[in-house]
């Protein structure tokens, strides 16, 4: 089998000569050029698996040949070498469709890390290799604006450009970033999904970056991160508007360098790790009200994914019902809906998009007859007919009266003190309490947590916090 064959374009002949020794002892065939010009002659003779360029050349930009090769040589990677501290260049030759990039000075491990990464990419494309990716695609629907997001997350899972994928609670944002993993050249890797809202502060350097053994009472043997643990893959930071102040700085570090150090140890070591960050917030708001950094902002959102909103694609309906139905029913048994049931879901807004219909489905299917769903069995409450359509990033609307009733305070059902016995174990007792309520709040909302807690007159991150402390079952995605 004959060698991957690379071209380098550069104008600097010391750097040149580094990247062609280095790709030349890894086991490749390299090409090179100084020019733009040189580069098209080289692209129109042969096919490259990756395409190296700086972004200065004399007769023109790098850029230029990232756009060119995307429009032409739609199988190639190309990735741009920037200079140091040039954040700015690395974000819009990934925004033009480079692959990746990596920074001068170039340090040797990141460069290998990068090629190696092309290659699988390269590969995963050759004919015949991997499968079709509208085939293999676990967001259903035939709708517009899900099969343009389908097509945008095909060409999205080819780079490494952070993606920022936005919409509301449900809609199905952690699906999306798996399909953008499953269809990359990570696929075999980790996927890891990061609730940033769920990690108590105090721990979260721990749990981002790892720690080593006596790093800290408590540190009794060496832990990865979930840096460490997604090398390779993707890292999916969920509800990334949750991060607090310092450690998005610390966040900021780590994917500038590509190097994370953990909690006590000496030196850093380098990651490769694609970012996939979600939010149900406009983060653009959160620059400006101070809560988000505008720099990691403008580090995240390099390319941007919406995930439309369910009410907005109720086409769909029809085959989501048919998946979750049959997912419900299990294998070789039967769930359908009956008259009308359709017609009533598609009077329904949603608010907890896809996550809310599964809910609605599991439910109703709990008390239909023959695995046949009516439009009783919904418990839809009320079609609402003015429904405010909130916009896909803007914080999620003040509690719907028509769904919901009002949780007790807390207080409420403390133990008539003067009468009744006194809990044996009040820690439990009191933890029971709260399950109960926090359950409640839940089951009103359809396991809307941003709304159960604006219920409970709690944060979304104490809610989260609580739901994993006391193991409530929540559905997640
Ligand atoms: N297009 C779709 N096709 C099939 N299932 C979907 C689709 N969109 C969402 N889902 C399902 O809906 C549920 C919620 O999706 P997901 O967890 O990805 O949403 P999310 O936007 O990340 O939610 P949250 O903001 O609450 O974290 C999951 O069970 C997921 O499988």
């Amino acid at each position: 089998m004959s060698s991957p064959r690379i071209l380098v374009v550069d104008d600097e002949a010391d750097l040149r000569e580094l990247l062609e020794i280095t790709l030349l002892k890894m086991g490749m065939d390299v090409d090179s050029a100084a020019t733009v010009a040189e580069a098209r002659a080289r692209l129109a003779q042969h096919q490259y698996a990756l395409v190296l360029t700086d972004m200065r050349l004399p007769d023109g930009l790098g850029l230029e040949l990232v756009r060119e090769v995307n429009t032409n040589h739609k199988n190639t990677p190309i990735a741009v070498v920037t200079a140091y501290g040039s954040a700015e260049n690395a974000v819009v030759a990934l925004k033009a469709g480079a692959f990746d990039y990596v920074t001068k000075p170039v340090v040797l491990e990141d460069l290998r890390i990068m090629v190696r990464s092309a290659l699988r990419l390269s590969e995963a494309e050759a004919p015949g290799a991997g499968q079709d990716a509208a085939e293999a695609s676990r967001l259903i629907g035939e709708s517009p604006a899900m099969q343009g997001l389908r097509a945008q997350i095909g060409r999205l899972a080819r780079s490494m450009a952070p993606i920022s994928i936005t919409g509301e609670s449900g809609s199905g944002k952690e699906l999306a970033a798996r399909e953008i993993h499953a269809q990359s050249s990570r696929a075999a890797k980790p996927f890891v999904a990061v609730n940033c809202g769920a990690i108590p502060e105090a721990l979260m350097e721990a749990e981002f970056f790892g720690y080593r053994k006596g790093a800290f009472t408590g540190a009794a043997e060496e832990r990865e991160g979930f840096f460490q643990a997604a090398n390779g893959g993707t890292l999916m930071l969920d509800e990334v508007a949750d991060l607090p102040l310092p450690m998005q700085v610390k966040l900021l570090r780590a994917i500038q360098e590509r190097r994370v150090r953990k909690i006590g140890a000496t030196s850093e070591e380098p990651v490769d790790v694609r970012i996939v960050s979600a939010t149900h917030q406009d983060l653009a708001r959160c620059v400006e009200q101070g809560r988000f950094r505008q720099d990691l902002f403008y580090r995240l959102n390099v390319i941007e994914l919406r995930l439309p909103p369910l009410r907005e694609r109720l086409d769909d309906l029809p085959l989501l019902c048919a998946a979750i139905l049959a997912r419900l029913a299990g294998p070789g048994q039967h769930a359908a809906l009956g008259p009308g049931v359709l017609d009533a879901l598609r009077a329904y807004s949603f608010p907890g998009n896809v996550r809310e219909l599964e809910n609605v489905l599991e439910r109703a299917l709990a008390f239909a007859n023959d695995g046949v769903i009516e439009v009783q069995d919904l418990q839809l409450k009320a079609a609402r007919p003015a429904d405010p359509a909130p916009a896909a990033v803007a914080p999620p609307p003040p509690a719907a009266p028509a769904v919901m009733t009002p949780v007790p305070e807390p207080a409420a059902p403390a133990p008539a003190a003067d009468t009744g016995p006194l809990p044996g174990n009040l820690p439990e007792y009191l933890s029971q309490i709260e399950r109960d309520i926090i359950q409640r709040a839940l089951n009103q909302t359809q396991f809307n947590r941003t709304q159960a807690a604006s219920l409970l007159g709690i944060s979304v991150r104490q809610l989260r916090y609580q739901i994993q402390k006391l193991g409530i079952q929540a559905p997640e995605g």
